[in-house]
């Protein structure tokens, strides 16, 4: 089984929003992932849109009805009123619910099941109920595996930001991939499929790929448009200078 890729159109957002203007266009580089092969797209508006507008996710989902039929949308969010109702209006194949308050920087936790299970269960209904596939954010913890399990829940999405972390310090890392291996061992025991994301990149995926061979899907975003600006400048500065009319 390999590992499907979401591609997270957030830090696109983020910078399209410097300006009042309509580049970069989060529909475009939407279209350029899936064509380069990319399972889906993913994002993550908040409440202050400071990235993804709410507006961009109508554009979006008629952008994988329209020519990327195969493709998923997966849309990650805190399940107040406002973001369920607003989810329901584009019927995402999967919603990934995240425990972030509206203030957090980034998200940087996973749900506490055995606390919140009981708040999470019938969301985790509804959405089913609706047609999505529901994946909920999770720590690197096998304890709680269960309880996740317990909400009904079809998948969790483990927290790789404090793997991402490490990238200085191998011997931190290989720590943080054997407590991410031994979460999902036990998430898949209770019949749960895993996801993972948050700061991986193309040189920490390979060791968490290797650990966990039935990882169901990464989504990435900031990573892979840091990796897309390193590797799409020369052809930029190319083009403009052919713009200045330099030969
Ligand atoms: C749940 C998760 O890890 C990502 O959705 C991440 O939170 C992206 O959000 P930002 O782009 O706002 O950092
Ligand atoms: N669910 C994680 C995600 O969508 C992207 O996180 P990041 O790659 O921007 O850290």
């Amino acid at each position: 089984m390999s590992t499907a890729l979401s591609v997270n159109l957030n830090a696109v957002a983020m910078l399209r929003n410097r300006r009042d203007l309509p580049w970069p266009s989060v529909v475009d580089f939407g279209r350029i992932a899936l064509r380069a092969g990319a399972h889906g797209l993913t994002v993550h508006p908040r409440p202050d849109q400071r990235h993804i507008r709410f507006s961009d996710l109508p554009e979006l989902r008629a952008l994988i009805d329209n020519e990327f039929p195969a493709a998923e949308f997966n849309i990650e969010g805190y399940p107040t009123e406002d973001f369920l109702a607003l989810v329901e209006t584009v019927s995402p194949e999967q919603v990934t619910l995240v425990p972030d308050d509206p203030s957090q920087p980034t998200s940087d936790h996973g749900w506490d099941f055995a606390g919140e299970g009981a708040f999470l269960t019938p969301i985790v209904a509804r959405l089913q109920a609706g047609g999505a596939r529901v994946s909920l954010f999770a720590d690197a913890d096998p304890s709680a595996m269960k309880a996740a399990a317990a909400t009904g829940c079809d998948r969790i999405e483990l927290y790789t930001g404090p793997y991402g972390g490490t990238h200085a310090d191998p011997e931190a890392a290989k720590a943080e991939i054997e407590r991410l291996g031994a979460t999902a061992d036990a998430a898949l025991a209770a019949g749960l499929g895993v996801n993972a994301g948050h700061d991986l990149t193309v040189a920490n995926l390979p060791a968490l790929v290797a650990r966990i061979p039935e990882l169901a899907e990464v989504s990435i975003g900031h990573g892979l448009t840091a990796d897309a600006l390193e590797y799409g400048m020369e052809t930029s500065v190319r083009r403009f200078r052919a713009a200045c009319g330099q030969g």
